[in-house]
């Protein structure tokens, strides 16, 4: 059995209660130190978004949560912790007095990661008792849902140790990019700078409004960022003779004036009431924590979009849902399938289509049809079950962020024959919300014509139809 892993948050504001909150959906305990009297209350709202969010990325349930403690001292927080994360104020006087406190108290094995957006590691580790053991791990808001963690290390770090660093950021999800050299504002934060500049500017000069800004992004670059990144889209934009091509036609264009570069507007008090002003004009009619759930919601929709087509963070998904499937165990009925109704399945009722409903008893047969051998290899191997008859009844409403569970018995198991009765319950409090009676013949993938399963996969469907009926 692996040890199950503790995260010490120092520093719970709006990036420390996204690693907890992460953290702690992924199975790990976590504790907690921040001095604001209000800190388990805004903590308690980011994970309130986060477990309503973070499960409908995966096709599967994500891993029974972890412990969740407030600690009253920085000592006995990190204490045999195994992962500290810093996450206090963009102050170095403020992070170097807490790393004394943290190292004064944690294992010398511990991984200590900072959240900060634009301090090089070397300045953290500036008079740090052990300064190897700490390295930047800057995350991206919110830190429960985007993957990036930029990682940056020095030639005090010990190279094993920023390699399990790594392995633990992968084993919840994260995607630690190494940042090979230290440098302000790692990488991403520089994009954001030039591009924040840039905006600050337009709306300084009266050019555009805080909305027609955000339009110019949101349904332009800023969808293909999202899948491509800057150079494979400016690869494509080349056309057939690809980067070379983009560069000879676009390069003259760095010389002309079409950015203020590393200009900064003065924030004047009326530049930046401006700024507010506009921004209140757009969405200030909705709260931040709608906002959020906004935010949250389309962010899930478009990595999913991203999972299915097994690209850029969607493949990262992929990835890290093989380590959520189950293994599942003969009962009567089998726990065939665990998951959360995710936002991009439900429809013009408010509630989850029907269409989905197919998915989900179609994923709960596969897991059937995986137990008694026909899996993955097996079908590879050219025999497969094919569906020829459902009847499904819809008994009780099915909403997004709902955790399901699928119970099935194989109700009939003889020659090419499987037919399962799957019961979808509400995992909160076993409700039945739907039940397939599903009719499967087993068929040979290369004629496309039904034919007997192989003498293994026979025998397993037999003894489960078996087991299955004394137990109805
Ligand atoms: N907000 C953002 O978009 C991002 C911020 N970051 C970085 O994360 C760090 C934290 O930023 P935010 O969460 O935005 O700030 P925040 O202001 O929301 O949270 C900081 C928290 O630290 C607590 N704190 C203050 N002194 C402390 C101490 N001595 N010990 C423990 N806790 C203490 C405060 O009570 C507060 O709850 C910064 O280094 C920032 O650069 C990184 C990525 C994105
Ligand atoms: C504005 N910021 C520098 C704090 C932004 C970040 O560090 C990353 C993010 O989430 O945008």
């Amino acid at each position: 059995m692996t040890k199950k892993l503790t995260a010490a948050v120092i520093g719970g504001g709006v990036i420390g209660g996204g690693w907890a909150a992460r953290f702690l959906l992924n199975g790990w305990d976590v504790r907690i130190f921040d001095p604001d009297p209000e800190a388990e209350r805004k903590i308690g709202e980011v994970l309130g978004n986060a477990r309503h969010a973070l499960p409908m990325l995966y096709d599967y349930a994500m891993p029974a949560e972890g412990a969740l403690t407030f600690q009253e001292t920085v000592a006995e927080t990190v204490e045999g912790a195994d992962w500290i994360q810093e996450s206090v104020p963009e102050r170095l006087d403020i992070k170097h007095k807490v790393y004394a406190e943290i190292q004064g108290a944690c294992d010398a094995a511990a991984i200590i990661g900072s959240s900060t957006s634009g301090y090089k590691p070397s300045e953290l580790q500036e008079g740090a008792a052990r300064p190897g053991q700490i390295m930047v791990c800057h995350p991206f808001n919110p830190v429960y849902l985007l993957p990036l963690i930029e990682v940056v290390a020095t030639d005090a770090s010990d190279a094993a140790t920023v390699d399990r660093a790594c392995g633990m950021l992968t084993s919840v999800g994260l995607y630690p990019l190494r940042v090979r050299k230290e440098i302000d504002a790692h990488i991403a934060d520089r994009f954001l700078e030039a591009v924040w500049r840039e905006a600050l500017w337009l709306v300084k000069d009266g050019i555009a409004t805080t909305e027609e800004i955000d339009n110019a992004i949101r349904y332009g670059f800023g969808i293909r960022w999202a899948q491509m990144g800057l150079f494979e889209t400016y690869r494509v934009a080349g056309g057939e003779a690809g980067m070379k091509h983009f560069i000879d036609q676009f390069g003259p264009c760095l010389k002309w004036p079409w950015t203020k570069l590393m200009d900064v507007p003065d924030l004047t008090d009326e530049l930046a009431q401006m700024i507010a002003d506009q921004s209140d004009a757009q969405s200030g009619h909705l709260t931040i924590r709608q906002l959020e759930r906004k935010r949250d919601g389309n962010l899930i929709a478009m990595m999913r979009a991203l999972k299915q087509q097994g690209n850029a963070s969607g493949r990262l998904l992929n990835e890290h849902e093989k380590t959520m499937r189950p293994t599942l165990e003969a009962g009567t009925p089998m726990l065939s399938l665990r998951r959360t109704i995710p936002v991009d399945w439900t429809d013009v009722n408010g509630h989850m289509n029907e269409g989905r409903y197919g998915q989900i008893f179609s994923d709960a047969s596969e897991e059937v049809m995986a137990y008694v051998g026909a899996d993955d290899a097996y079908i590879a191997g050219g025999l497969s079950y094919f569906t020829v008859e459902t009847t499904t009844k819809y008994l009780a409403e099915t909403h997004a962020g709902e955790a399901v569970e699928v119970h099935s018995r194989v109700t009939e198991g003889k020659g090419k024959k499987l037919r399962c009765l799957h019961e979808m319950r509400r995992a909160s409090d076993g409700e039945v919300m739907a039940t397939c009676d599903q009719f499967m013949l087993h068929v040979s993938l290369e004629t496309r014509r039904t034919c007997d399963p192989s003498p293994q996969v026979q025998k397993n469907v037999e003894r489960l139809a078996a087991l299955h009926s004394e137990g109805s």
